[in-house]
């Protein structure tokens, strides 16, 4: 069973962020007309108790009411689907809580409420608004939260206070990155699986530091009663542009629907744009269809970008975060990626690097390979860590590039070490044919070659480059695309390596995936897959090779038998019938693992983007069926 979740958004929301209560508070503010204690609270004794599972305390309402001076107007954070928040500070221990009174009409029995309230405490990380306790007194029904001093996502990004700096491309990157940890903890890390529901930037608040928690989840069964069609409608207004497409189409939510709704965020992120802003002309009013048809334009990301960042970010760390957002943004729930994806590529594109250009992912640390293939379009990657504590997002980038482009260097050297003696080897062979002017052409060539790999290696470990000039992602990615991989799909059968898909078809909540596997074939299948691949250097480490591939979606038509061959060739292999010996050698070497996406028609595939391709820059897109269907007979 998934846990449905969610939060009651404000019919109207008041943001008034006035002056803060302190902990001075004394007992005469109680006198104030806001204040009408019910009996029960007035009788009982102050006090403090912590529940026996949970560090969950309990309070009376006087307590609250003088943590808040007595709801007092100044004290009022705002307005939201459950009830008024207000700030307060607790007496006895003077830390500063967001109290959160709902509103009557959802009222619950003592017991029921208590029962939701310790199963929401029990969802902790740092990540997530933590609950501190709550009141049941008489009629009244509080939520105690820890405070978070710096205000909504929602507010800076588009109520910024005069004065007050934009939010530069790392931080929202890095606030991005904290919202998905956030969600994978409630997708993955909680049995069972717990659906948020109401994910958008007024829910994401940010610490002094911009460190990004969630809040208003969990209180789905607190919500009053579903046939209150006021609250449902309000609700779905003000959900509306970050609602999933199944929302509206009254299908069941998944933790893909918070996928989707994340993707929303951080297109918001992005763009700095409303999900939804009526003040824009109608083909603007919605982020989300208005972004659709540049996802389909790498050429027009850079447009994308919110203008308050003065383009401050590299255009690589830009296709990239576009790129993620375009696949959680997948119309349909199976096709957008798992969060805890989204959270691996985020954790990198949130380090800071000296030249501003984020490290790239390794292929390796995706459980769907779908985003592996998708980032791989705007650079390949190498293998760095990614489970950042807060202190690591600020600390990795110094902390561990270091060492991560010696080693970089190291193998590159090696590669091109090996590239040389090969390329004696090969003159060696064919000296007797040669003349005085071939010495002269291989030296050229020699050269030629030196230039090309050091253009790759910029372009495959960018991360590591040190210099302060910013190569942009059209020129990196032409590069590496020229230099290292050439595809050809092809339907002939060829005797290369074989990808066998072994795919799994999971569950809704779960993507599909296949994992190459060199030992086995599935005769079962209507269709082989095979793959060929020479690396740019003859090393059996997987993980160099890896490093030094980048790999294209592609996909099998269940109903069209074919072979798709993928060929990437490589720079020091540019006679064929070597090739096949080198293959046979790589064979065993090279394990990868790629997408076989068994989709059904109406669902969107990732497909390459001609105009992409033209510039040397791949994307990925949705594909319509009919789209889908020309492009595999082309390559039948
Ligand atoms: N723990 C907290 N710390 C600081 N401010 C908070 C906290 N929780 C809520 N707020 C602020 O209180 C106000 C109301 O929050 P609430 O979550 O009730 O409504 P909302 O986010 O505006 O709408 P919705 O109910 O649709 O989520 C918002 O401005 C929010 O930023």
């Amino acid at each position: 069973m998934i846990i449905m979740m969610n939060c009651f958004p404000c019919f109207t929301s008041q943001k008034s962020r006035n002056s803060p209560c302190t902990t001075n508070e004394t007992n005469e503010n109680v006198e104030h007309d806001e204040f009408r204690p019910p009996v029960a609270a007035t009788t009982k004794r102050i006090e403090e108790r912590e529940t026996e599972q949970t560090s969950l305390k309990t309070f009376n309402f006087r307590e609250l009411a003088t943590a808040t001076k007595n709801f007092r107007q100044e004290c009022l954070l705002g307005e939201g689907g459950f009830g008024r928040v207000y700030k307060g500070t607790l007496q006895s221990t003077g830390q500063l809580v967001a109290v959160k009174q709902l509103d009557k009409h959802g009222l619950h029995g003592n017991k029921e409420f208590q029962a939701e309230v310790l199963s929401l405490a029990k969802l902790e990380h740092p990540n997530l608004v933590k609950l501190i306790g709550y009141c049941a007194d008489g009629d009244q029904r509080l939520l105690v939260f820890e405070y978070v001093s710096g205000g909504s996502l929602q507010d800076h990004l588009y109520e910024q206070k005069s004065g007050q700096k934009p939010m530069d491309w790392i931080t929202r990157m890095k606030i991005a990155f904290g919202a998905a940890q956030g969600l994978d903890y409630l997708h993955d890390k909680v049995n069972p699986p717990v659906i948020y529901r109401d994910l958008k930037a007024s829910n994401i608040l940010l610490d002094a530091e911009f460190y990004p928690k969630l809040c208003d989840f969990g209180l789905h069964n607190l919500e009053p009663g579903t046939c209150d069609s006021l609250f449902l409608s309000s609700r779905v207004m003000d959900t509306y542009g970050y609602s999933a497409p199944e929302y509206t189409r009254g299908d069941d939510l998944t933790v893909k629907s918070d996928v989707y709704s994340f993707g929303v965020v951080l297109l918001e992120l992005i763009t700095g744009r409303r999900a939804i802003d009526t003040t824009k002309s109608n083909d603007e009013q919605n982020l989300v269809a208005w972004a659709q048809p540049i996802f389909r334009d790498p050429k027009r990301y850079p447009d994308m970008a919110d203008p308050l960042l003065r383009k401050n970010f590299s255009e690589r760390g830009l296709n990239q975060a576009v790129a993620i957002t375009s696949m959680c943004l997948q119309e349909e729930p199976t096709a957008r990626p798992l969060i805890s994806d989204v959270m691996v590529a985020l954790s990198f594109l949130s380090m800071s690097t000296e030249d501003g250009i984020p490290a790239t992912v390794p292929i390796s640390s995706f459980r769907d390979k779908s985003m592996s293939i998708a980032l791989s379009r705007h650079g390949s990657c190498s293998v760095t860590p990614f489970c950042l504590s807060r202190k690591d997002v600020n600390n990795k980038s110094s902390s561990s590039s270091d060492s991560e482009d010696e080693e970089e260097e190291k193998a590159e050297k090696e590669e091109e070490e090996s590239i040389r003696s090969k390329k004696k080897e090969e003159q060696e062979e064919t000296a007797g044919d040669s003349d005085d002017g071939s010495d002269s052409n291989s030296e050229k060539d020699q050269e030629e070659e030196h230039s090309q790999l050091e253009k790759a290696r910029e372009s495959s470990s960018s991360s590591s480059d040190s210099g302060s000039e910013r190569r942009s992602i059209d020129e990196t990615n032409a590069t590496a695309q020229s230099l290292k991989i050439k595809y050809s799909y092809s339907s002939e059968e060829e005797d290369n390596e074989k990808l066998s898909s072994k795919s799994s078809c999971k569950s809704n909540e779960e993507s599909t995936f296949s994992r190459y596997d060199s030992d086995r074939d599935h005769d079962d299948s209507s269709r082989n897959t095979s793959m060929r691949i020479n690396s740019l250097a003859h090393d059996d480490n997987e993980e160099d090779e890896e490093e030094n591939l980048e790999t294209r979606s592609y996909r099998d038509h269940d109903d069209s038998p074919r072979n798709t061959s993928m060929r990437i060739n490589s720079l020091s292999h540019d006679d064929d019938d070597e090739e096949d010996e080198e293959d046979e050698e790589e064979n065993h070497a090279t394990r990868l693992e790629h997408i076989h996406s068994s989709k059904s028609e109406d669902q969107s595939v990732y497909s390459d983007d001609d105009a992409g391709e033209a510039s040397g820059e791949s994307s990925l897109h949705r594909m319509e069926p009919e789209e889908e269907e020309h492009i595999s007979s082309d390559h039948d």
